[in-house]
């Protein structure tokens, strides 16, 4: 299997998905506010690993950046009911990030839907899937083949690439 995630659009005509996967993986709304309220309000955000890092080529690609750029990654696990029901990890590049005024690296366990959502003048682009790649998983959570989703959501020159690995302890409670 490759190292390498290969999204692709969600919306082909052959859509792989079942129907309670799509419903998930294609709702465009705010995940941190599904989540919440799935949980009954026990829900948080506990951020693993926050920094500046060379980004990887496919981010690059998707922030039409060049190959080898710097940018701030942001992993987290989404936790519901204290259990790791989503990995997500975040990257902008370094020169829009600097360039604006969105706080990405002072989040800390702030949620980064809260912050996307509550600000009306970013728009989300279109969402792309893939199986993600195990290697590219914590080990906690390590396993192969997990349905994952992304999305750039953009203001101005600012694009936030967001990609959300939804873990087996999320569907055993979501369906
Ligand atoms: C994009 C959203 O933000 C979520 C919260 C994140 C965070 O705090 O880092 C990361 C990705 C998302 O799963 C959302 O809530 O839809």
């Amino acid at each position: 299997m490759s190292d390498f995630p290969c999204w692709f659009p969600a919306d082909l005509p052959l859509c792989p998905l079942r129907n309670d996967e799509h419903a998930w993986l294609l709702d465009d709304g705010s995940l941190t506010r599904r989540l919440t309220a799935l949980a009954d309000g026990r829900f948080r955000v506990q951020p693993l690993d926050e920094g500046w890092q060379a980004l990887r080529d496919e981010e690059c690609t998707a922030l039409g950046v060049e190959n080898g750029s710097e940018g701030w990654v942001r992993e987290v696990y989404l936790l519901g009911d204290e259990q790791p029901w989503v990995f997500a990890r975040s990257v902008a590049a370094k020169a829009a990030l600097q360039a604006g005024d969105v706080p990405l690296q002072e989040l800390g366990t702030r949620s980064l839907g809260e912050l996307l959502f509550s600000d009306p003048a970013f728009s989300r682009g279109g969402i792309e899937l893939c199986r993600y790649p195990a290697g590219l998983l914590p080990e906690k959570v390590r396993q192969p083949a997990l349905w994952a989703r992304r999305s750039a959501f953009s203001r101005g020159p600012l694009s936030v690439l967001v990609a959300e690995v939804f873990l087996p302890d999320f569907w055993c409670r979501a369906l």
